[in-house]
């Protein structure tokens, strides 16, 4: 089988956050609808950190068919999901509490399995399994759209630099116990389905990313876990930023509008 190398990056740069939140309400809508037109669902993984309230721009929109979302979480930290620490939590607070979307349609881990994490992890990768493996034969699921957020230290959903679990290339769902990041127990993701995924886009904002943003852009070989991201042909990688993030930035494949 032929093998193609992933397409390169495409940067939005936005001038504040407000911007951001509007084109990536646009791209989102947009990937929405080419997923509806091919196949009537719409299979979406968010992140935690700073990127839920970067959908508010999905907030009343008419365009956005919440009956047709299916929801999962790259990484989730192993706590209840009412817990201050909880992605899930975070993504109810900032928007599905404001949406009408289907409360079943949202794929949260398990929360009576938060004393065993290898088995909430296997649990959350048969809920995986259930919405992809039947249907297509690939051996790994294909998102239609991976939402990421990346820390100053270059990690991306918990997937830490230095961690051996940079290395996972069978689970699709990954568990770590000892986060660098506080809480210390989390599920998450791992490379092989972010790079299988049709669309990834990260989002990043603020002079603190500035220089993360810069190497992982301008010296990917470093290797840092968010340069690691590169969805195999044909899916496509984007990042959502701010003038601040970009300013040392020297990558240009940059494209003004969604
Ligand atoms: O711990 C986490 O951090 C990353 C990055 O967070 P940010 O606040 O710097 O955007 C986040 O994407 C991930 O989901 C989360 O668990």
């Amino acid at each position: 089988m032929a093998h193609h190398a992933p397409h390169a990056p495409i940067l939005f740069a936005f001038r504040n956050v407000d911007d951001i939140v509007g084109g990536l309400a646009s791209f989102i809508i947009k990937a929405q609808k080419e997923s509806l037109d091919k196949k009537g669902r719409f299979t979406i993984a968010l992140s935690g950190g700073s990127l839920p309230k970067m959908l508010s721009g999905l907030i009343g929109n008419p365009a956005v068919k919440w009956d047709k979302w299916h929801v999962y979480y790259a990484d989730e930290r192993v706590v209840p999901l009412d817990h201050p620490e909880s992605n899930h939590l975070a993504c109810t607070n900032e928007l599905f509490s404001k949406v009408p979307i289907p409360v079943s349609q949202i794929h949260t881990i398990d929360a009576d399995l938060l004393n065993d994490i290898e088995e909430l992890c296997d649990a959350y990768e048969k809920e995986l399994i259930r919405e992809f493996a039947q249907k297509d034969a690939a051996r790994f699921p294909v998102f239609d759209l991976i939402l990421l957020g990346m820390g100053q230290d270059g990690h991306t959903v918990s997937l830490f630099p230095g961690h051996e679990l940079l290395a996972e290339d069978d689970r699709w769902v990954a568990y770590i116990e000892d986060s660098p990041k506080p809480p210390a127990k989390r599920i998450t993701f791992t490379f092989p389905v972010i790079n299988h995924a049709a669309r990834v886009a990260f989002v990043a904002h603020g002079e603190e990313k500035q220089d993360v943003l810069s190497e992982v852009l301008d010296d990917p070989e470093a290797g840092l876990p968010a340069a690691r991201v590169r969805p195999a042909h044909p899916g496509q990688l984007y990042w959502f930023v701010d003038d601040a993030a970009a300013a040392k930035v020297k990558y240009r494949r940059t494209l003004s509008k969604v």
